[in-house]
């Protein structure tokens, strides 16, 4: 494919995505007229003429604000419903709008009552919002009745939008009714044969294979191609209801290959609301331009960290509590501000401590780690492989009053239990460690994983598992670790390419060679993480800077 092709596919969306206020800011900018636009026709052909424009005009479109419109019910106590598609939107960074189609009156115990909006009131809301505010997708929640779906299916085909995400909910996760029985038949004919993904329940599959018992994941895999059979583009069938299951496991189904995706179940009272918002922040990611499968992947990832954020938060009475979608909560109630969150270019040199160096050279750790953010190290990892449980802690503990002040994310390798303690950044683990998706269980979703990964597939498995960054290497051989074969150059850049995390490059690097590394030049390659290179050296601090001024200096070429 040429560069001018990869160049004209992308554009032809941006060009969709521009409002006609941007497209006549850019016609008077670059004295274009509007018969020229109309005569040149096509974006192809706009791009090959007047290639500089259509940048420019691509650019303006990527600043546009992604975009998704919830046709839901409002749920007053805010676990669920419109509320809960606003705040997994707004997580997701993205705007959502939203046309009421039911108001419920309903809290942690139950859904006390339900006022359908009328339809021809649907369908004003859709006009207001569809013929003026450029949305990207529409999610669909709660659908009361047969005529509001076909509002919604003739508003969609005035206004066409890039994705459709179908929440069939027909019954509440507290078992009330909330769509009446003959709206099934218009789901089945007319909705979802227009939708990009249905993400039913158990209960919803089964209701919209008119009653049908799924029991097993093999049942779902049967589910998922049956309801695919009735028109949508791909199906996601949640087996959160599924008996005995320690893990939840959805099913995946894309029309070709059925995907098992599962995750670990997080105990607690607080899930009123989980399909809304994993329907909602997948349509966020569709806005956003990930692909179908990114997206599942991202909102479950998502619903776990909030569920696990959640899981102690106690507000009402009843048996089903909402859970904090912007995981900010707790800051109020312990008057803690909250940290920041994992930044990749923290991982530009990532300082490795090594207890056998600092005893050659005699220092304490702590004077290893205070001479190494001097230097100018922007992430410190604890390797302390010989240390006992309690001198590990207690060094922690002072290394963190020590990295703290200075704004360093301080991590502890291998040992979960010691970061705990501490209450230190994070967890470095390796593929023989604790898997990542526990340890990021245990640590929640404020902490910064990661994992060390010598293929793509373990960079995928990291990614799934909720890492939030990977190590990669032995790049070139050391004597720091044993037993660990090299991926080289060549290798570092496969898994780079792979890896939808940001990487650190690790193994053998020094002032010598870290230029050859950074200079593979893939942008998720963030930086450098080292052991010998400034720990086995007479002086830390003036190790650190020359090997500092030479990543700088590369980033800045
Ligand atoms: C940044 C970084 N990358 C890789 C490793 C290696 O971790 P692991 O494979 O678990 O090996 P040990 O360090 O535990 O021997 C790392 N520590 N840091
Ligand atoms: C911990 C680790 N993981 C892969 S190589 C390595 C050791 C890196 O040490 P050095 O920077 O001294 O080569
Ligand atoms: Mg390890």
């Amino acid at each position: 494919m040429s560069s001018d092709c990869m160049q004209v596919i992308p554009t032809t969306m941006y060009m969709r995505a521009i409002s006609l206020f941007t497209l006549s800011r850019f016609m008077q900018s670059w004295r274009l007229s509007m018969a020229e636009v109309v005569l040149r026709g096509s974006p192809h052909v706009l791009y090959r003429r007047r290639p500089a424009l259509v940048r420019a005009m691509a650019a303006e479109a990527r600043r546009k604000v992604s975009h998704v419109l919830t046709v839901a019910g409002s749920d007053s106590g805010a676990g669920a419903g419109i509320q809960a598609d606003i705040k997994a939107c707004a997580a997701a960074g993205v705007y959502c709008s939203s046309v009421v189609t039911a108001v419920t009156a309903q809290n942690t115990v139950g859904v006390q009552g339900v006022h359908p909006v009328p339809e021809d009131f649907v369908a004003e809301q859709l006009r207001s919002v569809l013929s003026d505010m450029e949305v990207d997708v529409v999610k669909t929640g709660m659908l009361h009745s047969g005529s509001v779906i076909e509002v919604l299916c003739s508003s969609l085909k005035e206004f066409p939008v890039r994705a459709l995400v179908v929440d069939p909910v027909m019954v509440s996760t507290s078992g009330d009714m909330l769509s009446a029985p003959s709206t099934l038949a218009v789901y089945c004919n007319k909705l979802l044969p227009l939708a990009d993904i249905v993400t039913p329940n158990l209960k919803e599959a089964s209701a919209l294979l008119g009653g049908c018992s799924l029991k097993s994941v093999a049942d779902m895999y049967s589910a998922a191609k049956l309801i695919h059979s009735l028109g949508p583009r791909n199906v996601l069938v949640k087996g959160g209801d599924l008996p005995d299951s320690s893990d939840a496991v959805d099913v995946f189904y894309d029309g070709e290959k059925c995907h098992e995706l599962r995750g670990s179940r997080v105990v607690t009272r607080n899930t009123h609301g989980t399909g809304c918002t994993l329907a909602s922040y997948i349509a966020a990611e569709l806005a956003k331009g990930s692909p179908v499968m990114q997206a599942v992947q991202r909102a479950k990832s998502y619903v776990a960290s909030a569920l696990c954020y959640s899981k102690d938060l106690v507000i009402g009475n009843g048996p089903q509590g909402p859970f904090d979608h912007l995981m900010k909560l707790k800051n109020h109630v312990s008057g803690l501000a909250q940290k920041p969150l994992f930044n990749p270019d923290d991982l530009l040199l990532y300082a490795v401590t090594d207890s056998g160096m600092n005893k050659k050279w005699g220092r304490s750790i702590t004077d290893a780690v205070k001479a190494a953010i001097e230097g100018g190290a922007t992430i410190i990892q604890l390797r302390e492989k010989e240390a006992d449980t309690q001198d590990f802690v207690e060094a922690a503990r002072s290394c963190l009053a020590i990295c703290r002040p200075c704004n360093v994310p301080l991590l502890i390798n291998d040992r979960v239990d010691v970061a705990l303690a501490c209450d230190a950044d994070g967890v470095h683990v390796g593929q023989s460690d604790m898997p990542a998706h526990l340890v990021r269980s245990l640590l929640g979703p404020r902490k910064i994983v990661g994992v060390s990964c010598k293929n793509p597939a373990q960079a995928e498995q990291a990614w799934a598992d909720g890492a939030n960054y990977i190590g990669c290497g032995g790049v070139f051989p050391t004597s720091t670790k044993a037993n660990n074969p090299t991926v080289g150059l060549d290798g570092l850049r496969t898994v780079c390419m792979a890896s939808k995390l940001p990487v650190v490059a690790i193994g053998g690097i020094s002032v010598g060679n870290a230029r050859s590394v950074l200079e593979i030049s893939v942008p998720n390659l963030k930086g450098v993480a080292v052991v010998s290179a400034l720990f086995d050296q007479e002086c830390i601090a003036t190790e650190t800077r020359r090997l500092r001024s030479i990543l700088s200096d590369v980033l800045r070429t």
